[in-house]
């Protein structure tokens, strides 16, 4: 028989370690569909997103993406007479993580009917979760109908010689720096690294990019190319398909040797190179599943061989982005009503309850110079899954949208093409803010959207978003040729000409 020193015993339908972005949408369906829900929560109430990922690297990237917008602009770009104010950068992105108060999103919860717990939180057994107070105390709390995990994940430091010992920075303290470092070793190629290597460069620090791989590996090849391009050009030095074999740190730096013979001397390193599941002392021992380990789902969330148990977010790595886990909750926290009150489970593909997209749908901004959106398959991804695919290509400087939104515009946009199909299974657009260009692919691509009638879906003009059309010309109409207007002859054969040379 167990023993816990229990101080207080509560119940709950659905108890919800924990606060982050996705505890707390989870948490709120619940209480919507009737259900009492409880979140635990060790730390900041809102997670890794607001204080520590999402919103501050976003915040300490804006201000120099403005100014280079502006810049593009002659008549804005005269306008301009200082350089970028580093200090009112960091100033304003303390303003997004409310210097690390959780004051508001305690508020929003408490609105919400959610109770909230203060305490690190552990499976105690099935329908279990024991919480340690900050004061010491224990409270146990009983779930009626479900425990859902969304407890994230933690950067993952590789066991490089002398990397712990050298103090290094990873996503919690280059997203809250206080004092910007003169130069910066960058170990990693993926969207934190890019995006810190974009942030940095902006600041002026003399940053150098370490990456085992090519950068931005995974997306399209000419996604990390232009990146890497930019990023030379702002004075990044990149060291790309090499490893680090041993960092030490003195009183002057970190001192990185490469597995080229080379060496990068720099005050602070940061590591980026992917995430580890925070199921480490989560008591995931006590129903028989190893601590340390991602958590398997099915579609509605729940962990196989429980009728209780749920992962949702980071915690699963089905899609280790904001969005894309507050869209698993919203299921997750619907199923855990509609199974706890009764009433039907929509479980089929693209069902109420089920996270459906995140197999082969999940957008993403890498917010770099130029920026990356992408969604769905690469070309390379779709080849590999069994699907006949066509490639379409076109330069997004080419439209006029963009020939205003900049001078000098440059950008890549790339539909992929399910050709049995006829629909879009993949976009992805590089370019000077190309963010907002996303959405219409997505949706494209949710909805299945025939090519013959996205035809129909004319882009206003002069928008970026009329390279839609451009690239259904490109790829031409009910599989005729392009139609070749008169004055855009040049352009369409070079499009073509793009097209067939990225094939
Ligand atoms: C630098 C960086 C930038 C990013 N930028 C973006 C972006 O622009 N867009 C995007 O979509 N995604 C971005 N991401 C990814 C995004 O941050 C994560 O996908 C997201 O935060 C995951 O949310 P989550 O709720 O699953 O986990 P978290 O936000 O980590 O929340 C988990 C919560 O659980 C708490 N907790 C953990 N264990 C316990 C326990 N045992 N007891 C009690 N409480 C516990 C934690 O304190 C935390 O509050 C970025 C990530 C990084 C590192
Ligand atoms: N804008 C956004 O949407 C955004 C921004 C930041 C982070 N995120 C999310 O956060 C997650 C984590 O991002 P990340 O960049 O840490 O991971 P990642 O998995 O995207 O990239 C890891 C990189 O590290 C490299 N690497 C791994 N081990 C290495 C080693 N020993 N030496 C040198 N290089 C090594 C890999 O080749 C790869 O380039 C991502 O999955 C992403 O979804 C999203």
């Amino acid at each position: 028989m167990r023993t816990i020193d229990t101080t207080l015993i509560e119940e709950y339908d659905l108890i919800a370690p924990v606060g982050g972005a996705v505890g707390e949408n989870i948490a709120d369906r619940a209480v919507q569909g009737g259900l009492t829900s409880v979140i635990v929560e060790h730390e900041l109430v809102g997670g890794e997103c607001s204080y520590w990922a999402c919103m501050p690297s976003k915040a300490l990237l804006r201000s120099a993406a403005a100014l280079r917008a502006a810049r593009s602009v002659p008549g804005a770009a005269e306008a301009i007479t200082g350089d970028l104010d580093v200090a009112a950068v960091l100033a304003r992105r303390d303003t997004f993580t409310n210097h690390w108060s959780d004051a508001g999103q305690v508020s929003w919860v408490q609105s919400a009917g959610i109770d909230l717990v203060r305490g690190h939180g552990r499976l105690s057994g099935p329908r279990e979760v024991t919480v340690t107070t900050p004061d010491g105390g224990t409270l146990v709390l009983v779930a009626r109908h479900a425990v859902a995990i969304a407890t994230g994940s933690d950067p993952l430091i590789p066991g490089i010689e002398g990397l712990r010992a050298a103090r290094p920075w990873a996503s919690r303290e280059v997203t809250s720096v206080q004092e910007v470092p003169e130069s910066l070793a960058i170990i990693g190629g993926g969207v934190v690294a890019a995006e810190m290597a974009t942030a940095y460069a902006g600041f002026g620090t003399q940053v150098t990019l370490v990456s085992r791989g090519t950068l931005l590996a995974g997306m399209e090849p000419f996604a990390g190319e232009r990146v890497a391009e930019s990023l030379r050009e702002q004075g990044v030095d990149l060291r790309l398909g090499i490893e680090p074999v041993r960092v030490d740190r003195d009183e002057s730096g970190v001192r990185i040797e490469t597995s080229d013979g080379r060496t990068v001397l720099a005050q602070e390193v940061l590591i980026a190179t992917g995430r580890t599941p925070r199921t480490v002392d989560l008591g995931l021992e006590t129903i028989g599943l190893e601590p340390g380990r991602w958590l398997d789902t099915d579609d509605t969330l729940r962990v196989p061989g429980f009728d209780w148990l749920y992962a949702v977010g980071d915690v699963n790595h089905r899609a280790l982005l904001t969005h894309q886990g507050k869209y698993q909750a919203r299921a997750a926290g619907d199923v855990i009503a509609a199974r706890a009150n009764g009433t039907a489970v929509s479980d089929a593909p693209w069902g109420a309850h089920v996270a459906t997209a995140d197999h082969a749908v999940v957008p993403q901004v890498t917010f770099t110079d130029p920026e990356v959106a992408s969604v769905g398959l690469t070309a390379d991804a779709a080849t590999a899954a069994g699907y006949r695919v066509r490639a379409v290509d076109y330069e997004i400087g080419w439209v006029a949208g963009a020939s205003v939104h900049a001078d000098g515009y440059r950008g890549q946009a790339r539909m992929v093409v399910d050709e049995d199909r006829q629909v879009v299974i993949g976009a992805t657009f590089v370019g000077p803010d190309v963010a907002e260009l996303l959405q219409a692919a997505t949706i494209a691509i949710v909805g299945e959207v025939p090519l013959d009638r996205l035809w129909h879906a004319v882009p206003a003009y002069p928008t970026v978003n009329e390279v839609w059309l451009r690239l259904l010309e490109t790829y031409g109409r009910q599989s005729a040729s392009p139609r070749v207007e008169p004055d855009r002859e040049g352009e369409v054969t070079a499009a073509r000409t793009f097209v067939l040379a990225n094939r």
